[in-house]
């Protein structure tokens, strides 16, 4: 855990960019949010957490409020644009020329994020909570390992919550509990309506910042009402979407829960795509780490697909949903590709008497396993994904 005075040995404000810490922060090495220290009276810094970002205004809130202030808006400090320096939401920040009356204030230096996610943006982010129902709607497992892999591809740690246990047996509890406990991890049974496993989420999230992730209809409002009082949730946000704004996408806003911690709903993260490259999905999947960390496939480059001697195919339950992820995997990879050399996607043909046509090229040979409704469905998604974000202002 460390102080603001770490934190501020530790500034690159004027130093220079954002180490380039990706969204892929190494399992173990997870940062805890910074204890609560606000004013280093040594320094006299004031130091926040930035809340949300619009346009040009940093909302921050302050580590602990300064006379009436709890927040503050604030612009960036010009020296922090002359060197590239961006402000994202979950940034630990320094402010300067604070106007406590007219509660404004101007970030003036950037402490170094400890995680940084893109879609949505957002730095320091300690942890995923995905939240399901075991009934209405009825657990699907494939739907759920299809969120969980998303959820591990950001590198942080992932917080399984089983909502609507009210509505099972204990036996269809207990089958669930033991099914996944086999893919790797340790879910909270929880639910919102009879309260029961409110008080461990809240445990959970306590002094960190988590991203809230789950497909609809399965109590992410009801769960967030639960969580933050009626009276902090901000005009517009009272249904318990949290920063629910046009930018679906990417708008992403941090809210304070009383218990300590921030909380980040950002519906853009409740579709699933899996934009990264098949080289790393067997990482995202526990079954799979802890098979390459026992054992060693006999090529380095293996996909473990159909290669001579590997360590990770086999018999384990959510082996066919590898298979099935890492051909889209590769879609999205050759999209990718098409996209950054256009004229890879056409080719010349010609159609006799000295005439030629482009025509879209085939599939290459490495792809072609992959079923053609498959690939139709995921080639909309991916160009509707590519489209949205073109027309993204950030
Ligand atoms: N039986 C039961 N119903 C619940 C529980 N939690 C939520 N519900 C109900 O499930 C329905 C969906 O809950 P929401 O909180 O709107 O779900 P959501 O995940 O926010 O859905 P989206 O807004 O579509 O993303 C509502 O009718 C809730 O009352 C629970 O623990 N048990
Ligand atoms: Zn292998």
């Amino acid at each position: 855990m460390s102080t603001g005075k770490d934190e501020a040995e530790t500034l690159m404000g004027t130093r220079g960019g954002s180490p380039d810490c990706g969204n892929m922060s190494p399992p173990g090495d997870r940062p805890e949010l910074h204890s609560p220290v606000t004013l280093d009276e040594s320094e006299s810094r004031i130091i926040g957490t930035v809340v949300a970002v619009q346009a040009n205004y940093y909302r921050v809130q302050l580590d602990r409020a300064v006379a009436t202030a709890s927040t503050l808006l604030c612009t960036r400090r010009s020296r922090l644009k002359k060197i590239g320096q961006q402000v994202m939401v979950g940034d630990r920040v320094v402010i300067e020329e604070p106007d406590w009356e007219g509660g404004r204030g101007a970030v003036a230096e950037v402490f170094p994020r400890q995680t940084e996610l893109d879609r949505p943006a957002i730095a320091n982010a300690n942890q995923v909570l995905l939240v399901f129902a075991i009934e209405e709607p009825t657990l699907d497992p494939h739907q759920l390992t299809r969120f969980l892999v998303k959820a591990e591809s950001t590198g942080l740690s992932v917080l399984l919550c089983l909502n609507k246990t009210d509505l099972v047996s204990e036996q269809e509890r207990i089958e669930w509990q033991e099914r996944l406990e086999n893919w790797g991890y340790q879910p909270l049974f929880i639910s919102v309506e009879t309260g029961v496993g409110i008080n461990a989420v809240r445990d959970r999230l306590k002094d960190k910042i988590t991203l809230i992730s789950g497909p609809s209809g399965v109590g992410k409002s009801s769960l967030i009402n639960q969580l933050i009082p009626f009276a902090t949730l901000r005009v517009g946000d009272v249904s318990g979407k949290l920063g629910r704004g046009r930018h679906t996408t990417r708008h992403v806003e941090l809210f304070d829960l009383p218990t300590g911690g921030l909380l980040a709903d950002s519906p853009g993260f409740n579709q699933p795509n899996l934009d990264f490259p098949p080289r790393e999905l067997a990482e995202y999947f526990p079954e799979a780490r802890q098979r390459l960390q026992e054992g060693t496939c006999q090529f380095s480059d293996c996909l473990h697909r159909d290669e001579p001697n590997c360590v990770v195919s086999g018999d384990w339950e959510r082996y066919d949903d590898y298979l099935e992820f890492l051909e889209e995997a590769i879609i999205y990879e050759d999209f990718l590709s098409q996209q950054s050399n256009p004229e890879s996607i056409m080719k010349v043909k010609s159609k006799g008497k000295g005439t030629e046509q482009n025509e879209p090229k085939l599939e290459s040979k490495k792809y072609r396993r992959v079923s053609r409704r498959f690939e139709h469905q995921n080639l909309e998604q991916l160009y509707q994904d590519f489209e949205e974000e073109e027309n993204q202002e950030f």
